[in-house]
């Protein structure tokens, strides 16, 4: 009888064996499946070295540490990068992500591998707000976009157009002065006196002189329509990181499908207007020659020639992409500089005493003053270090598979470029976070794209079309609000109370508003 266990062993272990070995190889499989997944996780089949990066959770991925959490999204990158190191891998939901936040890393992505990375990821908002990708700024890469982006160029935002069209900037500065003379020693929120001056200023441009006009019945609608276009634009969208059914019905269910749908009709039938209001025989020839938007409706006319495609959505498109890129972006910029002036009183005072040196007792600064006021570009420089807009550029998506820095970057990986984290790099700068210009004297680091350490507009072939319009813009205004007006905070505020928390998704503004107090000048 003692041999019987032994036997009952002898025959029930093949047995047991047999049912095991499939159960304990699927559990190593598993294993090594987990092990291997980050590197293994949308490789269609390639065996790839990815960049490191934090462990994701099942189904978020990192979406909680980055987009949902409770810093903002480039500044939770910062502090990952610091842990991981500056090219790391990233999962969204379901997007693969490469966060990239030192200037080599940076220098290689946008000029090593600039073609293969000069599309944009195809996301529902996106695409809904460009007519179809019929625009500039959200196109993924193709010969229309190519196409679109020179026509952006030549006709309304070169050095040479943008000198043309000074006349708009002149105009809506000079109506901003008076403004601020009329509240002169009162509180005023500067924010919307900027944002203002530049709906203005872009308006005019890009749709002629009757944009400017206190008559233009449409602006009023047209502002809260704008604003509730960047909301929309800057709400969270389950279907960008989860780009399926799910995704969908959660934005359906969160109502941002019908706020975006609403917004989408409301700007479409401005657009109209504005467009029918053009084509009427009846229209009196523009002061300033034809607009932007003459130029863009002439296209849609032609018969033969490179842009038979163009159509009234690619008028809509081209729009939409003028006042978006071009409205809040300088009214940003302009309302961060004074913030940091206001708190760094010799900086300001320095700023004047230049102004007061070039522009000595006229009125105001003219546009052909601003190439000798050195010291007001090292301050915008400056503001842009610690302030850039778009704080991580607009997201790019890679084309093909390419290496960065020995790891692999599979195609259709999402991409962003960390500007702000680079501006505050103690590697790169002696102090970031203090504001001081004068790190700017007499180096030759500039914003053009050229220079990894500072890429407030981007740099390669998606880079900022802009950057002159911008700059001239910027400028321009700062000028004439220093050689105009004394700055002080209202009463009983102290300069290092001026709060700087930022606010904001993919592009960034200042959380409390900036009030301060004007006094005349001159
Ligand atoms: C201070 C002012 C401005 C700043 C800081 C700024 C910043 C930027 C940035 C960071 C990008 C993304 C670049 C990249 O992906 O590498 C961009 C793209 C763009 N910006 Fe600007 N911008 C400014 C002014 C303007 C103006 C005035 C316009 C036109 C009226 C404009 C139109 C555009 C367009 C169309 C794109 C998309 C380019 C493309 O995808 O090919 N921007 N801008």
């Amino acid at each position: 009888m003692s041999q019987l266990p032994a036997l009952v062993d002898l025959l029930l272990v093949p047995q047991q064996w047999q049912w095991q070995l499939p159960n304990t190889t699927l559990v190593l499989l598993v294993l090594l499946v987990l092990t291997l997944g980050r590197f293994y996780f949308y490789t269609k089949g390639r065996w790839l070295h990815l960049p490191p990066g934090p462990r994701t959770l099942p189904v978020l991925g990192n979406l909680h540490q980055i987009i949902i959490g409770s810093a903002l999204p480039h500044q939770s990158p910062r502090d990952l990068a610091r842990l991981h190191g500056p090219v790391m891998q990233l999962r969204l939901g379901m997007v693969p992500t490469l966060v990239v936040s030192s200037a080599e890393a940076v220098r290689e992505v946008l000029k090593t591998h600039n073609a293969d990375c000069c599309s944009r990821p195809d996301t529902p908002g996106a695409r809904r707000l460009s007519y179809g990708h019929k625009d500039v700024a959200f196109a993924p890469f193709s010969e229309s976009w190519r196409q679109m982006r020179k026509l952006f160029v030549v006709e309304l935002l070169n050095t040479r157009r943008v000198q043309a069209t000074c006349y708009a900037r002149e105009a809506e500065v000079d109506k901003l002065m008076s403004r601020l003379t009329s509240s002169e020693r009162k509180p005023v929120y500067l924010q919307d006196h900027i944002f203002g001056l530049m709906d203005g200023i872009v308006g005019t441009v890009a749709l002629g002189s009757i944009y400017g006009s206190e008559q233009f019945a449409h602006k009023k609608h047209f502002h809260v329509l704008f604003d509730e276009a960047m909301g929309v634009k800057s709400s969270f969208s389950a279907e960008d990181y989860f780009p399926n059914a799910v995704g969908r019905l959660v934005d359906r269910l969160t109502g941002l499908v019908s706020r975006r749908e609403k917004v989408f009709w409301e700007l479409d039938a401005f657009f109209d207007k504005i467009i029918d209001g053009h084509l009427d025989p009846s229209r009196p020839t523009p002061d300033n020659g034809p607009g932007f938007i003459d130029v863009l409706i002439g296209l849609t006319k032609e018969q033969e020639g490179s842009f038979r495609w163009f159509t009234r959505d690619h008028i809509k498109g081209m729009l939409s992409d003028t006042f978006i890129g071009g409205v809040d972006t300088n009214s940003v910029t302009v309302v961060w500089t004074m913030a940091e002036l206001i708190r760094n009183p010799q900086v300001l005072k320095k700023a004047q005493e230049e102004l007061r040196a070039v522009v000595g007792s006229k009125e105001r600064v003219q546009p052909d003053d601003l190439p000798k006021l050195k010291y007001l570009k090292m301050v915008l420089k400056e503001t842009l270090r610690l302030h850039p807009v778009a704080p991580l550029l607009a997201p790019r998506e890679s084309m093909r598979h390419f290496k960065i820095c020995r790891y692999d970057v599979p195609a259709k990986t999402r991409i962003f470029v960390n500007a702000w984290a680079i501006g505050r790099d103690p590697a790169i700068w002696s102090n970031p976070e203090e504001f001081d210009p004068e790190r700017f004297n007499g180096g030759d680091i500039d914003f053009n794209g050229a220079h990894f350490e500072l890429l407030p507009f981007g740099a390669g072939r998606r880079m900022c079309p802009g950057v002159a319009m911008g700059v001239a813009v910027v400028e321009f205004t700062l000028a004439n609000l220093l050689h105009c007006f004394e700055w002080e905070l209202p009463q009983g505020m102290m300069a290092e109370n001026v709060s700087m928390e930022e606010e904001g998704g993919l592009t960034v503004n200042k959380k409390v508003p900036l009030v301060l107090v004007p006094t005349t000048r001159h």
